[in-house]
Parts: structure tokens; sequence; C-alpha cells
């Protein structure tokens, strides 16, 4: 059996889509309006939960299945793993979140495995929001595991009848991809908020692009990862949608608009995360150095996009 660790968006999303093939385990910090409701009114409203999703608060309870999918933000995976350790050691443990850790640079995968090192670490990620995950829309995601017979039983566990999953050992690319994509999205969301146009959108998205897999290639990633459904995949559907929080935080900061700060909105700190490694590797990363401006208020948009465009001209 597969238990969910995580009671938001993504994590409601996933188990959802499992309750369809057999019972499911849906582990909340607080549980109780879920489980009494069958909704998950704060972040996923209008789903109802399956019959054979149980909800609990109980840890112990949600850690005895084999897989366990774990779906809080980025930031907070390192301590949640941690303070759990004994009951973590030898589980499969698939990291549902994207970005980079902001005291270590490191993604879910190197989070796995340097805090549960006895553990089989994989990564769900790919073009994915979860209210379409709920509604049983079709959904294709990538389950990227070093170790590949493992992978092959997680692709087969988590498939379902509109979730496509393929499945890569690059695990690098694949952590990386759905990061850094989060950036990107901040930045187009900020140009379209400040009415710059959808031809800056697509430069945006073409030029970060090329930052993602320069980023990715320092890391030693697979080019062909970035190409797929974790990176370019999302990549397009992050950049395009308001259903993007990451698009949507762009957008308030590009028209001056408020934005709620309780909202999870990952590229924010790995923004910050990017360009420090950026910075110390010399890596040339201008539109993360951008967003990074942005988010600290150094920077506004249309300066921002000025410094852009008046960097010294290069090959493509
Ligand atoms: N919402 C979506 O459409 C998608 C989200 N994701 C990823 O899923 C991850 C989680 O995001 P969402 O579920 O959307 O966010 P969310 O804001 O809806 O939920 C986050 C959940 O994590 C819990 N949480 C936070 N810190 C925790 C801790 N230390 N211990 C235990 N629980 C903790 C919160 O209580 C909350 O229930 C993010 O990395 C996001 O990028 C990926 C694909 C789609
Ligand atoms: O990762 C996602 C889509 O694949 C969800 O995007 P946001 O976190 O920006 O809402």
């Amino acid at each position: 059996m597969v238990s969910v660790l995580g009671g938001g968006a993504f994590g409601t999303a996933l188990a959802i889509s499992l309750a369809q093939k057999s019972p499911v385990i849906l582990w909340a910090r607080a549980p109780e309006d879920m489980a009494q409701n069958r909704e998950n009114k704060a972040r996923l409203p209008g789903c109802e939960l399956p019959e054979a999703i149980t909800v609990t608060g109980d840890l112990a309870l949600a850690i005895k299945d084999d897989i366990l999918l774990v779906a809080v933000p980025l930031q907070s995976l390192r301590g949640f793993l941690a303070g759990h350790a004994d009951a973590f050691t030898g589980k499969t443990i698939v990291a549902c979140c994207k970005g980079i850790e902001l005291s270590t640079g490191a993604g879910p995968a190197t989070v796995i495995a340097e805090t549960i090192p006895s553990a089989t670490s994989a990564i769900l990620t790919g073009p994915s929001f979860a209210a379409d995950i709920a509604r049983g829309l079709p959904t294709a995601l990538t389950l990227a595991c070093a170790e590949d017979a493992a992978g092959a039983r997680l692709q087969q566990a988590l498939t379902t009848a509109n979730l496509r999953i393929y499945r890569t050992t690059d695990t690098a690319g694949a952590e990386l991809g759905g990061a850094l994509k989060n950036v990107v999205a901040i930045a187009c969301g900020a140009a379209m908020g400040a009415g710059l146009g959808e031809s800056a959108r697509a430069a945006l998205m073409t030029r970060g692009f090329a930052e993602m897999q320069r980023f990715a290639a320092h890391r030693h990633a697979d080019p062909a990862t970035l190409s797929g459904l974790s990176g370019f995949g999302d990549l397009t559907l992050t950049c395009t949608s308001q259903q993007s929080r990451n698009y949507r935080l762009g957008l308030a900061l590009g028209s001056g608009s408020d934005f709620d700060a309780s909202t999870t909105v990952e590229g924010a700190a790995t923004a910050r995360a990017m360009h420090e490694v950026a910075v110390k590797n010399a890596l040339e990363m201008p539109i993360t150095a951008a967003v990074t401006g942005l988010l600290d208020g150094s920077l506004d948009v249309k300066s921002a996009m000025a410094s852009l465009l008046n960097r010294p001209l290069k090959e493509e």
C-alpha cells in the first residue's frame, strides 16, 4: 500500500488519484476538518475524498506502508524527515515537492539521501496542477529513481487510469527541472503583470530554459531530462497558467497588487538558492538574478527587463 504524507493540495490530489486503485492513508498535520468533511477545504476545495482514503494525524500508522509519498514543501522536507528518521529507515520515499534548499542548494532526492541514507529515494515531478489530478483529468508525470528496478515498481504502483507515469534514473535532472521552472514562472508572471506582452514572456521562457540547462549541466544532469515532462513540460505549464501560484506571485509583483503570503510558492526560496549557487560558481543566470532582485525589492519589473535587454549581445 501507498501512504501520502502531507495534507496540502498536491498530497490530497495524489491520494485521490491512488484511491482509484487501492486504499490510501493520507497523513496531515491537522487532519480533523478533512476527516470530518471528506474534503480539503483549505487547499483543494470542491474535491470529495473517496472512501478508500483514510485521513489521519497518526504518523506511525501512515509510515507502516513501504511506499511513502512525501508532499510537504521542499524547504520543510529535511526537518520533516529528520524529525522522524527512525520511522523512515529502509522505506521507499518519493519526494513530491519542487525546489532547491536555501541552506544547502540541494534538491529533494539529495535531501532524502542525506537525511535517511537507508531509504530508497525517488521524486515524482512534472506538469500537473493538483486540481487537475483530483478531477481525474489526463496528466503525465516523471518518476525519477536512481535504482531502475525500484523506479519500475513505483511507476506501476503510482500510475492510474488518468495519471500516466514515465520514469528515469536521472534524479538530478528531474529535481532541477521542477525546481528551476518555478523561478522562470515568477519572471513570466511579472512580465505579464507589468503589461510587457506575450512576446516578452516567450523570450523569458526560452532564455529561462537556457538558464535551466546551464544549471543542470553544472550538476551533471542529463540534458534530455530537461527537455522532458519534468523540465520543458512543467516550464510550459507553469509559465502560461494562472492556476500556478508561482506565476500568480509574478503577476502580483508585476502589477503591484497584493499576494497572500501564506501561499506555498516554491520558486521564491529556490530563486535565492539558485542565485547563490550561480554566483559562487560563475554561472550566467541573469533571469534568476532579476527574479531575486524583484523578490527582495531591489529591482522593479521595468528596470529588471531593461537590465536583461541591455546585456552585451551574444550568440544564441
Ligand atoms: N499544488 C499543485 O498543483 C502542485 C504542487 N506540487 C508541489 O507539492 C509541494 C507541496 O505543495 P502543495 O501541496 O501544493 O502546498 P500546500 O500549501 O497546499 O500544502 C503544503 C502542506 O504541507 C504541510 N506542511 C508544511 N510544512 C510541513 C512540515 N514541516 N511537516 C508536515 N507538514 C508540513 C502543510 O501543513 C500543508 O498541508 C510543493 O513542493 C509543490 O511545488 C507539485 C505539483 C503540483
Ligand atoms: O508545479 C506545479 C505544476 O506542475 C504547480 O505550480 P505552482 O506551485 O506554481 O502552483
